[in-house]
C-alpha cells in the first residue's frame, strides 16, 4: 500500500525535488557549440551558465542574459495559459492541436524543460500528449509533420534492418514502444501517422516511470495501409501499398526483433495498437524470447482487472466475491479478449476451480452481438467464452446489448468495442436493473469520441449510485446537492510505466503472466476503502509517478521470485533477491530520471 510518509522522504517528491538547489551530476556531450543548440536532449536554450558556454563554443550565439530554469518555466507556462485564454470558445479540436503544437515544439527543442512542464502538470498535458488528442494528431500527422522522431522501418527495408537500427544516435536503448499503426485506439488503420502513439506512451514512460528520454524509442513498422482514404493522399507519409500479410508481413517483424535485440540485447519492446490477428500471433511469437509484452492485451487487462475488484469493494463485498460478478465484456478484440483472459485466471485461483467453471458468468459481445457456439467463423481466441445458446435466460446467439443487459442483469458493462455511444440510453437504463447496489459501467474505448457513452450520460440513465470508467478523461458529474459522480480514468497507463520500469531494474529475460499479476494486484490494493467507497477505483492522474514506483517494484519482486532477474547495471540477482519491499522501493525511486539541468561536460 501507498505510504505517504516514506515518499515524502524520498528524492522524488515535489517538494524537494522542484528547482532544488542540489548539484547534479554532470552530463558528457560529444558535441560542441550550434549542434548542442539544435540538439533537444542537452538543449538548455537561454538557460546555458556563462562559463559552459564558454566551455561549450556557446558564446555569442545566444542572446546574453541568463534565464533560470525556474524563469524558463514559469515563461512557458505564461504562453501556455494565454493560449489556452486566447483559444477559449473555438472548436475543441484546433484548440486541442494548438496545445499539442505549443508543447511539440518545446518537446523538440529543450526536453528536459518539456518533461518537467509534463511531470509537473500531467493532470492537464496528459490529455494533450495522450489520449484523447493524440488520435487527432496521428488523424492529422502528415499535415502537423515537421522533424522526425523515433524510427521508421518500412517493407522496402526488408535485409537492411540490422545495419539500419544503428543509425540511431543513442548507444543505449532501454525502452522500445512499435506499432504497425493497423488499429490505432478506436480510429482504425491509420498506417504510418500512427507513429503518435508509441511517442505519446514514450513520453508517459519519462513523465510516470522516469525512463531517461535519451534511452526511449518510438518505432513506426510501415509495412502499408489498407485505408483507402490515406491511399489515395497525395500528402500521406508512409509507404502507398496495402499491408503485407502472412509470411511476408512475420518476416518484417522478425526482422526489426532481430536488429532491435542484436543492437540492445536488454530493450524492452511493447507491442501497441497491433491489429488483433497480429497483435496475439506476436505476442505468442516473442514473449518467450524476448522482453517484450502487449500493451492493448496485457496493460489493459491488468487495468481492468484492478477496477472490477474495485467494483466489488465499491459494493461493500468481500473481494473473493468476484467469482460471482456477471461481467458483460462489450468488444472481442484483443483489448476484450485480453481481459476476458486475466478475469478467468483471477476467478480460478480465487475459487480454486477449473477455468472452464470460472467462465460461466462471463458474457462477450462482439460487433454482431453475443458470442455462443453457433456462431460461424468463431474466432479461436473468443471461442472459450463463446455461451452455449439458449443455456443462459434462453440468450440466442447474436442477442443484442440490450437484450443480454436486460436477461443477465450484469454487474459490470465494461466496454471495449471502439465503437462510441454503443451504450445507449437504452442499454444504460437498463443497468438499473442491475442485481448490483452499485453497478460498474466501463466505457474503455480511446478516444473520446469512441467511448462506449459519456460520464454525463452513464449517470444520467444508469443511477447515481454506478461506479464509472472510462478509457479517455472527462469531467467528474455534478449530481446536484454536493453529490460528485467520480470518473475514473480506467486507462492503460496507469500499468504499462510500472511494467516496463520493473522489468527494466531487474533485468527480466520476460515478462511473465507473474510479473503481470503483480503490477494488477498492486493497482487494485493502491486505493483506500473509503476513495473506494466514494467510486475512486484508481490514483489520480497526480499521483502517477507514485503508484508507477509501487507497480515497478512489485513487477520487479515478482522477476526474481521467478528467478527471471538477471540485473540492472550493476546491480547483480543476488543483490535483487536480497531486497526488502522497503528497499526495491528505494531501490525502484532512486533510479527514475528526473528534468533537472545537468553540467555538460564535452568529451570528443
Ligand atoms: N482504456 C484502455 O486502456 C484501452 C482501450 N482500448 C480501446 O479498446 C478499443 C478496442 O481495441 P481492440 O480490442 O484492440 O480492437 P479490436 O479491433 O481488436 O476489437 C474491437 C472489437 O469490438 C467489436 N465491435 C465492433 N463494433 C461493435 C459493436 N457495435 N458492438 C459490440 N462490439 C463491437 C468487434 O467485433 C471487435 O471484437 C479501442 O477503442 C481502443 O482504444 C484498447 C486498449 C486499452
Ligand atoms: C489506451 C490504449 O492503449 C488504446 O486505446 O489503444
Ligand atoms: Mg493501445
Amino acid at each position: 500500500m501507498w505510504n505517504a510518509a516514506r515518499f515524502a522522504a524520498s528524492s522524488l517528491t515535489r517538494s524537494t525535488r522542484r528547482f532544488s538547489t542540489a548539484i547534479p551530476g554532470p552530463c558528457i556531450v560529444h558535441k560542441r557549440g550550434a549542434d548542442i543548440l539544435h540538439d533537444p536532449w542537452f538543449n538548455k536554450d537561454t538557460g546555458f551558465p556563462l562559463t559552459e558556454r564558454d566551455r561549450l563554443g556557446l558564446r555569442g550565439l545566444l542572446p546574453p542574459r541568463v534565464i533560470s530554469f525556474e524563469q524558463q518555466y514559469a515563461r512557458f507556462m505564461e504562453s501556455y495559459r494565454s493560449l489556452e485564454k486566447n483559444t477559449k470558445g473555438q472548436p475543441e479540436g484546433v484548440v486541442a492541436l494548438a496545445k499539442w503544437r505549443i508543447l511539440n515544439r518545446l518537446h523538440d527543442r529543450n526536453e528536459t524543460l518539456y518533461y518537467r512542464v509534463l511531470i509537473d502538470n500531467i493532470q492537464d498535458f496528459a490529455p494533450v500528449i495522450y489520449t484523447p488528442t493524440v488520435g487527432l494528431v496521428c488523424q492529422n500527422y502528415s499535415g502537423l509533420f515537421r522533424r522526425p522522431r523515433g524510427m521508421y522501418f518500412s517493407a522496402k527495408d526488408k535485409g537492411e534492418m540490422m545495419s539500419m537500427i544503428y543509425n540511431w544516435p543513442a548507444h543505449q536503448v532501454d525502452m522500445i514502444v512499435l506499432t504497425d499503426g493497423s488499429r490505432i485506439l478506436g480510429l482504425g488503420d491509420l498506417g504510418v501517422q500512427g507513429i503518435g502513439i508509441p511517442i505519446g506512451k514514450l513520453d508517459m514512460y519519462v513523465a510516470a516511470a522516469g525512463i531517461n528520454p535519451q534511452r526511449i524509442l518510438p518505432v513506426m513498422l510501415d509495412v502499408g495501409t489498407n485505408n483507402q482514404k490515406l491511399l489515395e493522399d497525395r500528402l500521406y507519409l508512409g509507404l502507398r501499398q496495402r499491408r503485407l500479410e502472412g509470411e511476408e508481413y512475420i518476416s518484417i517483424v522478425d526482422e526489426f526483433m532481430e536488429a532491435v535485440h542484436t543492437r540492445w540485447p536488454k530493450a524492452i519492446v511493447q507491442f501497441e495498437d497491433f491489429q488483433m490477428k497480429w497483435a496475439f500471433e506476436t505476442l505468442q511469437r516473442y514473449r518467450k524470447r524476448f522482453c517484450t509484452f502487449n500493451d492493448d492485451i496485457q496493460g489493459t487487462a491488468g487495468v481492468a482487472l484492478a477496477g472490477l475488484l474495485g467494483a466489488v469493494r465499491a459494493q461493500g463485498r468481500p473481494l473473493a466475491d468476484f467469482v460471482k460478478q456477471k461481467i458483460v465484456v462489450v468488444g472481442a478484440g484483443s483489448a476484450g479478449l485480453g481481459v476476458l483472459n486475466m478475469a478467468v485466471q483471477a476467478v480460478a485461483r480465487m475459487a480454486g476451480n477449473g477455468e472452464a467453471a470460472a467462465k460461466y458468468h462471463f458474457f462477450l459481445i462482439d460487433k454482431d452481438g453475443l458470442v455462443t457456439k453457433e456462431r460461424k467463423n468463431l474466432d479461436p481466441m473468443a471461442a472459450p467464452f463463446a455461451k452455449d445458446p439458449g443455456a443462459i435466460d434462453g440468450l440466442r446467439e447474436g442477442a443484442s446489448l440490450v437484450e443480454v443487459v436486460k436477461k443477465v442483469k450484469p454487474h459490470v458493462l465494461l466496454g471495449l468495442s471502439g465503437v462510441g455511444g454503443v451504450f445507449s440510453q437504452e442499454v444504460l437504463q437498463a443497468m438499473r436493473e442491475s442485481d448490483s447496489a452499485k453497478p460498474a459501467i466501463f466505457a474503455m474505448s480511446n478516444p473520446t469520441m469512441n467511448a462506449e457513452c459519456t460520464a454525463e450520460d452513464a449517470f444520467k440513465h444508469a443511477g447515481e449510485n454506478i461506479v464509472f470508467g472510462s478509457g479517455s478523461p472527462f469531467d467528474n458529474v455534478d449530481l446536484g446537492n454536493g453529490k460528485v459522480g467520480y470518473v475514473n480514468q480506467a486507462n492503460n497507463m496507469y500499468l504499462f510505466p510500472g511494467i516496463g520500469l520493473g522489468a527494466l531494474l531487474a533485468g527480466a529475460r520476460i515478462i511473465s503472466d507473474g510479473m503481470l499479476q503483480a503490477a494488477s494486484e498492486c493497482l487494485a490494493s493502491y486505493m483506500t476503502d473509503e476513495d473506494i467507497q466514494k467510486g475512486i477505483l484508481y490514483p489520480s492522474i497526480h499521483s502517477i509517478r507514485h503508484i508507477t514506483v509501487e507497480v515497478g517494484a512489485a513487477v520487479l519482486r515478482a522477476a526474481v521470485a521467478e528467478e527471471l532477474a538477471e540485473g540492472h547495471c550493476d546491480v547483480g540477482p543476488k543483490e535483487l533477491m536480497n531486497m526488502s519491499k522497503e528497499e526495491t522501493l528505494d531501490y525502484v525511486t532512486r533510479n527514475m530520471w528526473f528534468p533537472v539541468y545537468s553540467p555538460l561536460v564535452h568529451e570528443k
